[in-house]
């Protein structure tokens, strides 16, 4: 079922048009990275999703609820930006106070119990706070006030590596729960282990949506040790075979990437007699890397 679902977004910034044509499926209780370069349009997405920026063209729909910009679809799609937004004068007890106020279905423990996970100061004001826990005291407000789709933009932001695994708990919790989190990042290791799906998006459109599952299972890097150092022209030879998407070399260790099986190299390098071969799933890094290099991916 999907949480939320955006079609033909455009948004136009002056003369320059920063989304082109996006559409997007939150699966409602999955985990979506939303991957790309500086100024790809990730943030511009979030806040058209969050109806905070009315797009130029397209249409949103969250079930079957609310028109996007009202106040009842800002209740259920809540956009965390980076940084985090708080109210600078005030405590963490103050905006609990506030979201009980503002949001229909605050559930006050949860936000106390993010708040305490990420080590939030309560009586603090948050102008005093560091970047770290005012992103802290922004996320505990989001966990707590019963939206059913997070956005969060950078969230890990300013986090050190503790909090970062703790948000990571966090966001994951609220996913096994029904939640539906779209988050951006450009730390792609962590995603890989936190999101269930990827949106590539470069210069304002979607390059590739896709699982994280389906991207592992259809590109693999074959780590092959040969007996000898492999000439030029062999290597030439390896890079024309089906599904080899690029190759190199370190000594006597090849590196395979392919974009499908691997029966065509395997034969091909047979012939090699390579001493070991070790095929690894790509990481989603190098999926990132050929799609914003445009060299294609699965
Ligand atoms: N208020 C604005 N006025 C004009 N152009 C803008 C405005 N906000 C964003 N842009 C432009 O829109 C494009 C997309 O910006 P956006 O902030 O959405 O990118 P991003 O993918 O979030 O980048 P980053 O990874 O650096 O946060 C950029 O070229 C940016 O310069």
């Amino acid at each position: 079922m999907s949480a939320l679902i955006a079609q033909g977004l455009h948004v136009r910034r002056g003369a320059r048009e920063v989304l082109r044509d996006v559409n997007l499926d939150l699966p409602a209780g999955s985990i979506t990275a939303l991957l790309g370069p500086n100024g790809g349009g990730k943030t511009t997405l979030m806040r058209v999703l969050a109806g905070i920026l009315p797009p130029h063209a397209g249409t949103l729909r969250a079930g079957d609820r609310h028109a996007a910009g009202s106040i009842a679809w800002r209740q259920q799609v809540v956009l965390v930006p980076t940084g985090g937004a708080v109210m600078t004068s005030e405590d963490a007890r103050a905006h609990f106070t506030f979201g009980a106020r503002a949001y229909p279905a605050w559930d006050a423990g949860r936000a106390l119990e993010a708040a305490a996970a990420l080590h939030v100061p309560l009586d603090r004001r948050a102008g005093t706070l560091s970047t770290g826990q005012r992103m802290g005291l922004a996320l505990a407000c989001a966990f707590g006030c019963g939206a059913s789709v997070l956005l969060l933009d950078e969230p890990g932001n300013g986090l050190d590596p503790e909090h970062r695994d703790r948000l990571s708990a966090a966001v994951a919790t609220f996913a096994a729960d029904g939640g539906t989190v779209l988050l951006s990042s450009h730390v792609l290791p962590e995603v890989e282990g936190l999101a269930d799906r990827a949106v590539f998006l470069k210069a304002g459109e979607i390059r590739l949506a896709a699982d994280l599952d389906d991207l592992r299972a259809a590109s693999s890097t074959l780590q092959v040790v040969l007996p000898d150092v492999l000439p030029a022209r062999a290597l030439d030879e390896l890079r024309q075979v089906e599904g080899v998407r690029d190759l190199s070399l370190e000594g006597r260790t090849l590196y395979v990437h392919l974009g499908g099986p691997a029966d065509g190299v395997l034969a091909a390098l047979s012939s090699l007699r390579p001493l070991d071969v070790q095929a690894r799933p790509c990481p989603l890094s190098r999926t990132y890397a050929d799609l914003m290099n445009d060299r294609g991916a699965a």
